[in-house]
């Protein structure tokens, strides 16, 4: 089956997956404090922001995790001060779904104190908290489900993501809270 990118949002982890049809030539670098998805060949840098953008930021006690550039505007707000459904909500519907062949929807989550998730598709918006492993994809589990895929570490949560039985795998990354902030993990496949 083939579900796009998704997203499993635990209450102390959570991974990202990108699964592509169309381009698959990427990967996850760490840039400062966050996680971006770039195109594997430096020549091929892409202004593309469904193709090129961040997936994990994290503020503070709290990682914002997405599959395009809400990302960053759901970080920012939690830096505000805005609750974790609130920066979800507002900044999904801001930006509302991809505006390419699929209606791609966006799909986002926070790992924190308290964990969410989230998606804003043509039919609908969707943000909810998680208290279990919860997944939700672009195409096909295009709303929120409880998934077996196992997240107990940032890097066992990035391999668990990648190596989940999704068509096209590309690359994944993983989060887990620690002490004071997050520990991230990225699989490349490599
Ligand atoms: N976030 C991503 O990494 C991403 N990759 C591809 N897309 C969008 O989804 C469409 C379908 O891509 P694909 O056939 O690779 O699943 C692409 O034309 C593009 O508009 C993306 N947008 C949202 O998921």
């Amino acid at each position: 089956m083939y579900v796009g990118r998704f997203l499993v949002i635990g209450s102390e982890t959570g991974a990202y997956r990108v699964s592509s049809r169309s381009f698959p030539n990427r990967k996850i670098i760490e840039r400062d404090d966050r996680l971006t998805v770039v195109p594997t060949d430096a020549a091929d840098e892409t202004d593309n922001p469904y193709v090129s953008y961040n997936c994990v930021r994290p503020v503070d006690d709290r990682v914002v995790v997405g599959n395009g550039s809400h990302t960053d505007p759901i970080a920012e707000k939690l830096a505000l001060g805005y609750p974790a459904r609130d920066a979800l909500a507002l900044s999904l519907l801001a930006l509302d779904f991809e505006k390419d062949d699929y209606d791609t929807p966006r799909i986002a989550g926070i790992v924190g104190p308290e964990s969410f998730i989230g998606t804003v598709r043509r039919d609908g918006l969707v943000v909810e908290e998680v208290t279990e492993p919860t997944l939700v994809a672009t195409y096909e589990k295009d709303s929120p489900e409880s998934t077996e895929i196992a997240i107990e570490s940032a890097a066992g949560a990035a391999r668990a993501v990648y190596d989940a039985d999704f068509e096209h795998a590309v690359c994944a990354a993983g989060v887990a809270r620690t002490g004071d902030g997050f520990e991230t993990a990225i699989e490349n496949g490599d």
